[in-house]
């Protein structure tokens, strides 16, 4: 007997499809050792955000064949074990959309009029019309960070109501925004510019902790911040005491860095200006009907041997030719991380060029690996095979793809990333070896001889006697070890690049330091 396991509320809609095809199970509130105990019944799993699906419930899913997330978010889901373990993950990109953008919607108007502060004061008996004095959006400015699917809806809808919306998203074009009547801003203009900020980005590495003390202290006295999109973007101690100092104007929240918000967060401390929501983003009746419906009925499918329509770890592509090109697919989106680290700007274009043997390779599974590696940084680990090339014209990413088979640069040829954007470009090559280890094997034209690590440090510098010393001592000093280094240049005293291998992330402080190193012309913290 098939049978789906259900760990969190969803709408009937969703379980009666389900039923279709299995037995459903509906337990909520399991602990990780109940899931892990029971998991081994199941083939299917349904979750929204409240069950942790770890790497050892996954493993402990014997006969567990897809994963299906009613929502938008994977964050709570070892993608990376459920891949490895050959379970599907599905979710639903869509289905919560416009109530994500209802929910910031609604916070900035309560924030705006005091709602929730006027409801309990009157409630309490009270009758007071001077303290409760409120503010118009109209002809106010709004920012938002994150132009994607939920952003772009808020700016639609701030735009009809009179605002003017400038927004921060570094993988939209210009040409894009201003379809959107979308003015695009540095992140630090946004913060001083606007009376009004929604926050509708991902949380990844670079976005954690975005907001922080610094960020908050450059916004207007009077301005507000509204999140409704991954807790950890904000510094909640930051914003605790920028609300209690009267830094900023208020703040509205519906997701936290740890849920349940906890009962000794710094949040919980401030008494006024700040309006908190029980991550309810997503809690409409239509949104929970869509999203139970679109994975219900992936479920449904890949059960009865169909294929899922909103895959997050299955590329689209035939198992024979994932694995003949393994490691070229890996090279590919490993250079793809690398060059969109160097890249600052706007993202316009993406070359990817198949040199010499690598020309004779199907080039549509390649260039998805590039793709999808370039938008890592801003989708975290919503971007996969499936929805790489879609995510890339969303965001109106020019993708050019140029083979040369006459190159012979390496005996099983190489590939070639270029960025280009309204900052300029970059460009990065790498070769897989016979024994199928990867090179990086020029960067910005400088010939290396890299094995690509987890963390690096890239420089841009003047070949000059004392500065790789001068690099080594300040890492050096700041307990970051090298594991390698490599420099390129073309000639001599002129330009040059470093790449660094090191065991350690660079923290931010140490990052102005070695700016500051005389001769050094970029230095680009790289994880790959
Ligand atoms: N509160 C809720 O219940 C709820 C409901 C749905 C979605 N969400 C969250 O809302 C967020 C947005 O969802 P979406 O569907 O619009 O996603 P999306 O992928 O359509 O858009 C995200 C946008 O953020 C941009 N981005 C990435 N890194 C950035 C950075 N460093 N600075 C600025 N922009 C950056 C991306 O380019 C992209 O355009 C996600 O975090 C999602 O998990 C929350
Ligand atoms: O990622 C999502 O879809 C939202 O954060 C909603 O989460 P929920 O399903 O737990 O309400």
């Amino acid at each position: 007997m098939t049978k789906v396991l259900v760990s969190d509320p969803i709408d009937q809609a969703g379980i009666d499809i389900l039923a279709q095809v299995a037995q459903v199970d509906q337990r909520v509130g399991l602990s990780e050792d109940d899931l892990k105990a029971m998991i081994g019944d199941y083939d299917a799993l349904m979750i929204r955000s409240g069950t942790q699906v770890t790497a050892d419930v996954i493993k402990a899913g014997g006969r567990l064949r897809i994963i299906g997330r009613a929502g938008v978010g994977v964050d709570n889901v070892d993608v990376p074990t459920a891949t490895q373990q050959g379970v599907l993950v599905v979710n639903s990109p869509e289905g919560n959309t416009i109530a994500a953008a209802e929910q910031a919607l609604a916070l900035m108007l309560s924030l705006s009029r005091h709602v929730p502060q006027a409801h309990a004061s009157t409630m309490a008996g009270g009758w007071d019309r001077k303290k409760y004095v409120g503010n118009e959006l109209y002809k106010k400015v709004l920012g938002v960070v994150g132009l994607g699917k939920i952003g772009s809806h808020v700016a639609r809808v701030c735009n009809a109501m009179g605002m003017e919306v400038i927004a921060y998203d570094p993988f939209i074009s210009a040409d894009r925004a201003q379809q959107m009547q979308v003015r695009l801003s540095s992140l630090e203009n946004l913060f001083e510019q606007a009376d009004y900020i929604t926050l509708h980005l991902p949380r990844t590495p670079d976005t954690e902790n975005l907001v922080n003390e610094e960020l908050l202290g450059k916004m207007k006295s009077t301005a507000r911040l509204v999140n409704c999109a991954r807790g950890g973007i904000i510094d909640e101690s930051a914003l605790a005491d920028a609300l209690k100092a009267g830094v900023i104007g208020g703040a509205a929240l519906d997701v936290y860095a740890q849920e349940p918000l906890a009962t000794d967060s710094p949040l919980r401390s401030v008494q006024e200006r700040l309006i908190l929501t029980p991550h309810l983003g997503a809690s409409t009746t239509e949104a929970q009907e869509n999203v139970a419906v679109d994975v219900a009925e992936q479920i449904r499918d890949v059960l009865l041997g169909l294929p899922a329509r909103s895959a997050v770890n299955i590329p689209g592509l035939s198992a024979e030719i994932m694995e003949r090109l393994k490691p070229h697919l890996q090279l590919a989106e490993t250079l793809g991380l690398l060059v969109s680290q160097l890249s600052g700007g706007q993202l316009q274009e993406l070359e990817v060029r198949l040199q010499g043997e690598f020309a004779q390779h199907p080039s549509q599974p390649l260039v998805i690996a590039a793709l999808k590696g370039v938008l890592t940084s801003a989708l975290g680990d919503r971007i996969n095979y499936v929805n790489a090339s879609l995510e890339a014209k969303g965001r109106g990413i020019r993708v050019l793809e140029v083979k040369d088979e006459t190159s012979k640069d390496f005996a099983g040829g190489s590939l070639q990333l270029t960025t280009r954007g309204d900052q300029g470009g970059h460009s990065v090559t790498g070769a897989v070896f016979a024994n199928g280890d990867l090179r990086i094997t020029t960067i910005d034209e400088f010939p290396v001889n890299v094995s690509p690590s987890r963390h690096m440090l890239l420089t841009r510098h003047r070949d000059m006697p004392g500065i790789i010393g001068q690099l080594g001592s300040v890492l050096g000093e700041h307990n970051v070890n090298i594991a390698s280094m490599q420099v390129g240049r073309r000639i001599v005293r002129g330009d040059a690049v470093m790449v660094l291998s090191i065991d350690d992330p660079i923290p931010p402080s140490l990052l102005v330091t070695i700016h500051a190193i005389n001769g050094i012309k970029e230095a680009h913290p790289v994880t790959l």
